[in-house]
Parts: C-alpha cells; sequence; structure tokens
C-alpha cells in the first residue's frame, strides 16, 4: 500500500503539533511564574525549561527538514512546514543560547525593579516606574521636577544595561546568521512576509508627516506659552521631559491645558471614573462588555481566575502590561499593574484584543497561534478603543453626561485628544525599530549607541533630551521593548492598519458612510454590531494561517496597508491645525537642537 507522502507529511505535523502545544504550555507556564514574582528561583526555573526546550526543537529540526516540504502540493502543510523549518534563537549552542536568555532576563529584571529618588525628598527612594514615575511625568508641571524624574529613570534603567545590550546584539545576530538571515532585524522581519516591507513603512510615515508636524508646532507653542523662552524654544525641537510621559512617546498627559477650546465639557474621563468609584476589575467588565455586544468571545472563567489585574504588594514583577496564550485552548491571562485613568482604560481594551485574538484562533495548531503580523495583534484592542473613546459612546456608559453636544469645537478637542495618543505615537514607533535595525546592521556601534539614539529622536519626533547626553548613558535602555527584546515596529503598522480596520468595520455596522457627512469616521462606534463583529471574527479566527493581505482583504477589501484610514479620520483636526498655525505664524518643522551628545 503505496502512502501518499503528503498524508505522511499531514500526520507527522499532527504530531509535532501536539508536543509543540504542550511544550509550549509548560514553557509559557514557568515565563509566567518568573514575570509574575522576580526571583532567584523562579528565574533559573524559567531558564531551564527554555534550555530544554530548545534542545528539543534542535532535534525535532532535523527531522522536519528531512521531508521535502518545498514540493507538496498542499499550500497548508507547506506553510505549516516553512515556519517549523526556521528554528530560531534554538540553533545557538546550549551555552549561548542560556547567555542570551540570561541576558535579556537580567535586563528585564534591572529595569522592572529600577527605584528613583523623589526629587522634593531625597530620603524617599522608592519610587518605581509603575504607577509613581509615571503619575509624575504625567501631573507634575515643574520643569525642574519632570527633568529630575526623566534623568533619574535613565540612570537607574537604560545606564545599567549597556552592557547586556552590547552582547545581547552580538548574540541574536548569531543566532539570525545561523538561520540564514543576514542580521536580527532580517530575522525579526520575516513575519511581514514581504521584502519591500522597509520601504513600506517609510512610505506610509511619508503619507502622516505633514499631520504630525502640524500637531508637533501646535503643542509646542502651547508649551511655549506655558513654561516660556528659556525651556521651550518655539523653533526648536520639544523638551521630550515636558510632553507627559517618559519616553515623550504619547502626549495624551499635557492635554488638560494645551486644550483647542477651554471650557468645554472635558472628555477626559479619568476624574469621573475615579468618582464612579471604577476599580481595574470593573475596567475590563467593561472591556469584556463591550467585545460581547459584538458577538465576540467572553473571558473564560480561568481568565478571571489566574490574571493578575492590580499591582500586588511584597513582590518584585513585570508590570509592563501583557497578554498571554499558554497554548491548551483553556487558559488565557492578563498581567497588567492596572490604575484607574481613561488612558489605562484604552490599555485595558488593548491588552483584551490580545485575549480576543487568541479565543478566536484557538483551534488552529500551534504553529498558526499568532496575528496575521505582529501589528495585527496590537491592533484588535484599539480598533475596540477608537468606538469606546467617542463621546457619544462615553456618553452611552454613563461617563459623560448626557447634557454635552458634538459641536465643532468639541470635535476638534475630541480629535486633538486622539491625535495626542495616535499622531504623537507614529515617529516614535518607527525610531525604535529605525535605530534597532541599524544596531543589528553594525551602522549603529555601541560607542555612538546613545548619540544616534537622539539623532533619530530629534530627526523623526522633533524633540530634545532636556540636559546634554554622552556615550555614558543608554537612553534606548530605558524602554521596555528595548531591554526585553521585543520589536516595536508592529505598534507603527497597528497604529495605521486600526484604522482601515475601523473605517471597514464602521462601514458594516451603518455607523459610516464616506458619502454623508453627518456620519463621519471620527463619530462611529461600532458597539452592539454584531455585523460587525462577525466580520471581524472571520479575519481573527485566522490566526497566522495565511499572508496579512489575505486577512486584511476579509475584513477592509484590501491587501495593502495604507495611511488613508487614519487621514480621513483626523481631517478635520488637520485643517484646524493648519489653520491655528497660519494664524499664529508657527514655523512647521523645527531647527537642530542645542543640546549635546558627547560621544
Ligand atoms: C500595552 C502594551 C503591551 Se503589547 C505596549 O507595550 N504598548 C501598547 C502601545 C505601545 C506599547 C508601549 O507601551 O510602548
Ligand atoms: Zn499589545
Amino acid at each position: 500500500r503505496v502512502v501518499d507522502p503528503e498524508q505522511q507529511a499531514r500526520h507527522y505535523l499532527q504530531l509535532l503539533d501536539r508536543e509543540y502545544g504542550r511544550r509550549a504550555n509548560a514553557e509559557t507556564l514557568a515565563e509566567w511564574a518568573y514575570a509574575a514574582n522576580i526571583t532567584d528561583q523562579t528565574l533559573q526555573r524559567k531558564l531551564n525549561i527554555s534550555a530544554e526546550h530548545a534542545k528539543f526543537q534542535k532535534q525535532q529540526w532535523l527531522e522536519t527538514i528531512k521531508y521535502p516540504w518545498q514540493t507538496y502540493r498542499d499550500p497548508d502543510i507547506r506553510r505549516q512546514f516553512q515556519k517549523y523549518s526556521v528554528l530560531g534563537t534554538a540553533a545557538l549552542s546550549e551555552e549561548k543560547f542560556d547567555k542570551l536568555e540570561k541576558l535579556v532576563s537580567e535586563m528585564e529584571s534591572i529595569y522592572s525593579t529600577a527605584k528613583v529618588c523623589d526629587y522634593n525628598d531625597a530620603t524617599q527612594c522608592d519610587l518605581s516606574l509603575e504607577p509613581e514615575l509615571t503619575e509624575r511625568l504625567a501631573e507634575s508641571r515643574d520643569p525642574k521636577e519632570l527633568s529630575h524624574v526623566w534623568v533619574e529613570w535613565r540612570h537607574a534603567s537604560g545606564e545599567k544595561v549597556r552592557s547586556q545590550f552590547e552582547h545581547y546584539v552580538a548574540l541574536s545576530n548569531e543566532a539570525a546568521v545561523l538561520n540564514n538571515f543576514t542580521d536580527a532585524s532580517a530575522y525579526w522581519l520575516k513575519d511581514y512576509e514581504a521584502d519591500d516591507f522597509q520601504d513600506q513603512v517609510k512610505a506610509l510615515w511619508d503619507q502622516v508627516k505633514p499631520l504630525y508636524q502640524q500637531l508637533h508646532a501646535y503643542v509646542r507653542r502651547r508649551l511655549h506659552d506655558k513654561y516660556g523662552d528659556d525651556v521651550v524654544n518655539r523653533r526648536g525641537p520639544i523638551p521630550a521631559h515636558l510632553l507627559g510621559n517618559m519616553w515623550a512617546q504619547t502626549w495624551n498627559n499635557i492635554f488638560d491645558f494645551t486644550i483647542p477650546f477651554p471650557g468645554k465639557q472635558s472628555i477626559d474621563v479619568t476624574e469621573e471614573m475615579v468618582k464612579q468609584g471604577y476599580t481595574p476589575l470593573r475596567m475590563f467588565k467593561l472591556s469584556e462588555e463591550f467585545f460581547v455586544s459584538l458577538n465576540l468571545s467572553a473571558m473564560p472563567e480561568l481568565f478571571w481566575k489566574n490574571s493578575i489585574l492590580e499591582k500586588p504588594a511584597g513582590r518584585e514583577l513585570i508590570c509592563h502590561a501583557s497578554a498571554w496564550d499558554f497554548y491548551d485552548s483553556k487558559d488565557f491571562r492578563i498581567k497588567m499593574c492596572t490604575t484607574v485613568t481613561m488612558k489605562q482604560l484604552f490599555v485595558v481594551h488593548h491588552e483584551m484584543g490580545h485575549i480576543q485574538y487568541y479565543l478566536q484562533y484557538k483551534h488552529q495548531p500551534t504553529v498558526y497561534k499568532g496575528g496575521a503580523n505582529p501589528g495585527f495583534h496590537e491592533a484588535v484592542g484599539d480598533v475596540m478603543a477608537l468606538s469606546v473613546s467617542t463621546p457619544k459612546h462615553l456618553r452611552k456608559v454613563g461617563l459623560l453626561d448626557s447634557s454635552s453636544t458634538d459641536d465643532p469645537e468639541a470635535t476638534i478637542n475630541y480629535l486633538y485628544l486622539q491625535g495626542l495618543q495616535k499622531v504623537a505615537f507614529l515617529p516614535f514607533a518607527y525610531v525604535v525599530d529605525l535605530w534597532r535595525w541599524a544596531v543589528f546592521q553594525g551602522e549603529i556601534t555601541s560607542d555612538a549607541y546613545n548619540c544616534n539614539w537622539w539623532k533619530l529622536r530629534g530627526q523623526y519626533q522633533g524633540i530634545e533630551p532636556p540636559v546634554d547626553r554622552t556615550e555614558e548613558d543608554f537612553d534606548p535602555g530605558a524602554k521596555y521593548h528595548v531591554i526585553a527584546s521585543v520589536p516595536y515596529i508592529r505598534y507603527f503598522v497597528s497604529f495605521i492598519i486600526q484604522f482601515q480596520f475601523h473605517r471597514a468595520l464602521c462601514i458594516e455596522a451603518g455607523e459610516y458612510d464616506p458619502k454623508d457627512e453627518t456620519k463621519p469616521l471620527h463619530e462611529c462606534d461600532i458597539y452592539q454590531s454584531t455585523k460587525a463583529g462577525n466580520l471581524l471574527s472571520k479575519m481573527l479566527q485566522m490566526g497566522s494561517s495565511k499572508p496579512w493581505p489575505d486577512a486584511m482583504e476579509v475584513v477592509t477589501g484590501q491587501r495593502l496597508m495604507d495611511a488613508s484610514g487614519l487621514l480621513e479620520y483626523f481631517r478635520p483636526l488637520h485643517k484646524w491645525l493648519e489653520a491655528e498655525n497660519a494664524k499664529t505664524g508657527e514655523y512647521i518643522g523645527w531647527d537642530p537642537t542645542d543640546k549635546h551628545c558627547v560621544q
């Protein structure tokens, strides 16, 4: 009896999938135990399990590559073999694999346990990034205090991990080469299945840059009004510590004193949330209800039992928000040190979007349990938040009083707050991996890590450090994703495609019509639209089983990323900013910084 070789291969994949799923579950449980409770024991256990898993992967890989999978007719088993044929960091020697794991864990531990002294009380030196330093950067209006927190955080985090990072770069590149990639940047970019992906991203940035520059010029003027000439140069880059965020990546925390039309109903509902006694749990339940209203999945009981939704006392943990799939189609968790603010309500939706994606593709083979590309995974929750953040929806859930109206000035205020989060973020998201790609490719060497970071931050974001920097500093290491080896261009992709998804779902929900200006995109709320939910579910269930243009086409009918959705959404704001900046004679763009970075 001749067995069809493809049938045999399919059977092999089924066995492989069962073994991979079991091992991925064990490895994820050990990773969770470490991230949720940083101790030598939990670290050692995590390292042991991942070393053992790497050994298995390497042995299995030798078996897998014996199959002539490129010759198979069935595109699905070809795709599964293709994914299994990339061994990853397990291709390193056991010793180097373990070293790389240790380096990243050590950088994460230093970052997550870093403490800073209070500006006003030098004896209080137990301030963590979350929640204390985040709140200082958000709330302080004293440039000296802001500069202290900004500088001391970098002293306690980035500066401490520079040598580990250098070694991490070398080992990451070595692993990439063992997988037949030129360097780690090419290895990271394989997930986008497009050899011109970096050009695609550059083209998208060129499309949105004019809008960013208008926002930048307006915000700079308002900061100049508040802090004066000797703090803000009206034609220069914006000092990074004044923008309400430790990395100047989103600027929503300076909304209150830069709002275009003051005296309107405040759309920042943080105060109202606190007044109504919102708790982190209630924020997650509100988010779950939104997904369920679209006929998407509710959270399984295990989610509420196993998740960590508030910072636990009495132990060190990685507070950076994360959503976890334990690869057994049953156990899904979020770990987040949630605080009660409007911005955090959106982060809650962001994380719940990851869980929803896990739930929708939980029937897929392990190798397909991922986003169509990493940007898709980052976009799901944000698409929901685009509806939730509308004044119309906030009134529905009682966070905005129903008397407030959407007059043109209130609309500008709303789009301005959205712009401080979505538009301001784009150049930051681009720079993080522009810098890392150049480091992996050897264009940026370790003797110039920091000054090249600030060159890119100045060039694309038009920001500058509050004080001079040197190569003693290592400011990229003050950002979680850089020390945790999490690629970042996924967020740039997400902030573009989420508006394409939003537009398509709004049309499906009958909430937006390009030809009907009484239904503008920025007022769309897909809440309770099972039609929109069913359409989104069709894409989410695919996981990474098909190239991402196929997944995008299911929802949007398009096969390309394009910024038209974002530009359509922000059109009223863009027009207003151009008129306002013209009125005040704003200089669009920025002169070079007068801050130095000494190599
Ligand atoms: C909330 C998460 C976990 Se995937 C996150 O890291 N985000 C969400 C948006 C940008 C990026 C960041 O915080 O830098
Ligand atoms: Zn995310």
